[in-house]
């Protein structure tokens, strides 16, 4: 048998706050291979990446290297040997060239050679199948290129294994298929990967071995080829598998317009464009990344200050674009990008769930209402399926996507009479996505208006009455869900 190129043999991590991220867990990556690693919000993924790559250390058990116990206890440590790390927001330097950013933190001659870098650049771009300009400045490029600037950093230590933690969040689907194409070749070298992602048809697609952990276990360790979609969702959610099955509830009447824009423009972004969401309907905004999806939803809102054209709530035209408008008239946004999204990661999650809404919750607008505070909480726990020890525990201490869980919740509970989402399961594991799609279709029975922005129209399709397709920012087509298809979609969208 092969020596595998990494094994984790019981590993154990307790955290300061007696929290068991992982209970002994044990996986083994061979030379040249894609291992998936996957499960649900607050499994132990990212703390298992985390060990691995020498950020924090095991509370117990063993990580081999080729081998031999191993040596390292720092990411410099881990890198040197072998092992590079590419996150979803690996920090580059917007004002730098591709060039410069590349060979960051490069140490050996290169660093002052601009002859040499470039000849090497030239030599990592044809090993991954993908080109790039050496000067062109990082600010201006698109997400997959940049992601594929941080694949190529992690390239020049010329790393045995690479750690790709979501990296395919951002992408739109061209840049996703450009990036599996550059795994797939890198792997046909001999290049190992860890692969984790919440999007299982990827983990299908492109992985040789996976691993499945649910608290802090492994409950799946096997081959790739022969597993479907309902497997790995079953292994990943267990018990809660029925909530993934339910079919949305039934629209509930739709009332008055709640919702309506005219003439909403943002220059260089987006627009013009009409659009009218009722009380009791859920529309959905089909667009590729670049398409002014984002854009609209914040002009919307008011953060775009730029923005021209009426926006109307319950009939009364807001006045001005300004967010603090937005919210008195009612609107309430839940944005995509986690680390804009205000959580106070010291805070509990009770105090942060009920942080917008601390003057209605007052005991005659002076003490915060204690009671109610934990009340919501609680049913934010529920509803959401929050992972977490206790709902006083800092909101920093939970995994990503349970934060990400807590961001939705904030605005959950409050008076908003219509819900602006923008990805809203982004980040969020298969049994938290049906479990969100079953609350905005709750809200929506409950009279509320929701538009909601989703890269994956699968879940567009599963959560919405209509859906508008936004392309080059303007609206090109209008489906009711139960209408169209993913497939007629994905090709309005890109405008075939
Ligand atoms: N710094 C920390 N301090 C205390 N507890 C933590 C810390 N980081 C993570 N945890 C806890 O450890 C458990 C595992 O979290 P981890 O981030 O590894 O999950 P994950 O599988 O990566 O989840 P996600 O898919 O949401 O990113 C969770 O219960 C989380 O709350």
């Amino acid at each position: 048998m092969v020596t595998p190129l990494l094994a984790a043999e019981d590993v154990r991590k307790v955290y300061a706050g007696g929290t068991q991220a992982l209970r002994g867990v044990s996986l083994a990556v061979g030379p040249g291979t894609v291992h998936g690693l996957i499960g649900a919000n607050g499994a132990g993924k990212s703390t298992l990446i985390k060990i691995v790559s020498g950020v924090e250390p095991a509370t117990g058990g063993t990580l081999r290297w080729r081998g031999e116990p191993a040596a390292w206890d720092s990411p410099a440590g881990a890198l040197a040997a072998g092992l590079a790390t590419v996150h979803q927001h690996t920090p580059l330097v917007g004002s730098l060239s591709v060039l410069d950013n590349v060979f960051l933190g490069t140490q050996t001659r290169l660093r002052w050679d601009a002859g040499a870098r470039e000849a090497e650049l030239a030599r990592l771009c044809e090993r991954v199948g993908y080109t790039l300009d050496a000067r062109r400045q990082v600010d201006t490029l698109s997400v997959g290129a940049r992601q594929m600037v941080a694949i190529l950093q992690a390239l020049t230590r010329d790393p045995a294994l690479v750690l790709l933690d979501e990296p395919t969040a951002a992408l739109s689907p061209t840049e996703r298929a450009v990036l599996f194409a550059a795994i797939r070749r890198l792997r046909g070298q001999g290049t190992a990967f860890i692969y984790v992602s919440h999007f299982l048809d990827e983990i299908l697609e492109l992985t040789d071995q996976l691993t499945v952990l649910r608290d802090g276990r492994v409950v799946a360790d096997r081959p790739t080829a022969g597993m479907s979609k309902p497997d790995l969702v079953t292994a990943i959610v267990g018990a809660r598998l029925a909530a993934v099955e339910e079919p949305p509830e039934p629209a509930a009447r739709q009332g008055e317009p709640l919702l309506e824009v005219a003439g909403l423009g943002s220059p260089g972004r987006f627009g013009p464009v009409d659009l009218t969401v009722r009380a009791g309907e859920v529309v959905g905004l089909a667009g590729l990344l670049g398409s002014g999806r984002t854009e609209l939803l914040e002009a919307i809102f008011g953060t775009d200050r730029s923005a021209t054209g009426v926006v109307r709530v319950a009939g009364r035209a807001l006045s001005g674009h300004s967010p603090r408008a937005g919210v008195r008239a009612g609107l309430a946004l839940v944005p995509e990008d986690r680390a804009r999204q205000g959580l106070l990661r010291d805070w509990s999650l009770t105090r942060n769930v009920s942080l917008p809404y601390l003057p209605s919750l007052s005991w005659r607008r002076l003490l915060p209402d204690r009671r109610r505070e934990e009340e919501i909480a609680d049913r934010a726990v529920a509803d959401l399926g929050i992972v977490t020890g206790s709902t006083e525990a800092p909101v920093g201490s939970l995994s990503g996507g349970n934060a990400q869980k807590v961001v939705f919740a904030k605005w959950l509970y409050g008076p908003a009479k219509v819900f602006l989402l923008d990805e809203p399961s982004a980040g969020v594991d298969v049994g938290a996505k049906a479990d969100i799609i079953g609350l905005i279709r709750r809200l929506a029975a409950a009279g509320k208006a929701v538009l909601i922005v989703a890269s994956e129209f699968e879940e567009l399709l599963g959560a919405c009455d209509r859906v508008l397709v936004l392309r080059r920012g303007r609206l090109t087509a209008q489906r009711r869900a139960a209408d169209t298809s993913l497939h007629e979609l994905t090709a309005l969208a890109s405008g075939l």
